[in-house]
């Protein structure tokens, strides 16, 4: 969709802010740019909507070469966010917002029209906000209607420069889930600078890793955490990095342990049966209708055979399970789940809410060294076998 292609910018003082760039957006494709201050990150975005004219090389957006394209025209097909949002201080919200519409020349009742349709997208109530004035708003405010304006006339490609630089860090988490929510509807093909690693491999479905005026890596977040090209791009994602990638690696079944399961109502001396077969020191617990109740632990249950004539049921000895997630949910979320309920192990679920397995940390820390290898390799995760990695 966007195509780099040997694109080298030299501005007329000499100073080369980018040499021999060469990658390609896909359609649909979120690309964060992240690199260090003054390394050619805007300017390869300014080149995209041609504020900036490259010195060599070309650039297509869906097959156009775009120095044969108007600026004007080539604009039309392009939101653009930057981080002083650059909304227009004595127009409302709503005019604002309508402003690519306006341009384009739609009747007064369809713009406007469309401009509420797209604050409540970006989660401003058009009631509310619409009939204030930028400076009536918060930071994380405008941000939402830089996005909302960039978004009116429903551009394939938005480009977004540091969009949420302006912002404290809440704030911008927050901004970015709703972005990342709002792109899984809208599919954009979207071209995204920053200087935040974390917000680069956080957004990107790829991220181009800028080193002066270079590309140095151009890969998923998980492989440039995982597998770093080289010195400088370990060094620039940080010593942590293999935190930062659990936040990355999604939980797959594969990942998981499977218990031996049990019933509310099973009598105790059937669910002592079922753990002693599988060597388990517990049990999960499921209700009537199969979905996820608790645990029971094989002590307590041998206990109370040993003890009592009438032991009674699983459900008398069984404990609610509060530490669970769905299957896809980010390592990280498991490892922060398992700390927050002080847990030696989460229950995971499918999307129908079913009980699929549990994740132990000796599991999660297997999934992430898979998941590193199959980045190596270059396999999907499911293809690296277990043993391999935990007789290592
Ligand atoms: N108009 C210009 N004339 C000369 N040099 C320029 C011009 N604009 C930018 N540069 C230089 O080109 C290089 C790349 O700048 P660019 O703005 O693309 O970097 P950036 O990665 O976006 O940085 P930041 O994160 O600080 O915004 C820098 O060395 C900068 O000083």
């Amino acid at each position: 969709m966007i195509r780099f292609e040997n694109v080298t910018k030299r501005y007329p003082d000499g100073t080369v802010a980018v040499e021999g760039l060469s990658f390609e957006v896909a359609e649909g494709e979120l690309v964060t740019l992240v690199g260090p201050s003054g390394c050619g990150k805007t300017t390869t975005m300014k080149m995209v909507n041609r504020l900036i004219e490259p010195s060599e090389g070309r650039i297509l957006v869906d097959g156009d070469d775009i120095s044969r394209v108007e600026p004007v025209e080539l604009r039309r097909r392009m939101g653009y966010v930057i981080q002083q949002t650059g909304l227009f201080p004595h127009r409302t919200v709503l005019d604002n917002t309508a402003t690519v519409p306006h341009l384009l020349g739609w009747p007064k009742a369809r713009r406007r029209e469309r401009a509420r349709e797209l604050l409540d997208l970006v989660g401003l109530d058009p009631a509310v906000f619409g009939d204030r004035y930028p400076e009536q708003l918060s930071g994380g405010q405008r941000q939402r209607v830089g996005v909302a304006r960039a978004l009116a006339a429903d551009p394939p490609v938005l480009l977004m420069d540091e969009p949420f630089g302006a912002v404290d860090p809440v704030v911008r988490e927050h901004l970015q889930s709703e972005f990342l929510r709002l792109q899984s509807r809208l599919h954009k093909t979207v071209l995204f600078v920053t200087h935040d690693i974390e917000e680069a491999v956080r957004l990107g479905d790829r991220i181009a890793v800028y080193g002066e005026g270079r590309i140095e890596q151009f890969d998923r977040p998980a492989t440039v955490l995982g597998a770093p090209a080289s010195p400088y791009v370990a060094d620039f994602v940080g010593a942590d990095r293999g935190l930062k990638r659990l936040s990355v690696t999604p939980i797959e079944p594969a990942d998981l342990e499977e218990p031996p399961t049990v019933h509310l109502s099973d009598r105790l001396d059937k669910a002592a049966e079922r753990m002693a077969a599988g060597g388990a020191r517990w049990a999960v617990v499921l209700d009537d209708a199969d979905e996820l109740h608790g645990w029971v632990s094989a002590a307590v249950v041998e206990e109370r055979l040993r003890s009592s004539p009438d032991p009674g049921i699983v459900g008398d000895h069984s404990r609610r399970m509060e530490a669970w997630l769905p299957l896809g949910s980010s390592l990280k979320q498991a490892f922060s789940t398992m700390l927050q309920h002080d847990a030696g192990w989460i229950a995971v679920l499918d999307e129908a809410d079913r009980f699929v397995g549990v994740l132990t940390p000796a599991k999660l820390h297997a999934a992430l060294r898979r998941s590193v290898d199959a980045d190596a390799r270059d396999v999907a995760r499911q293809e690296v076998r277990l043993e391999s990695i935990e007789g290592s």
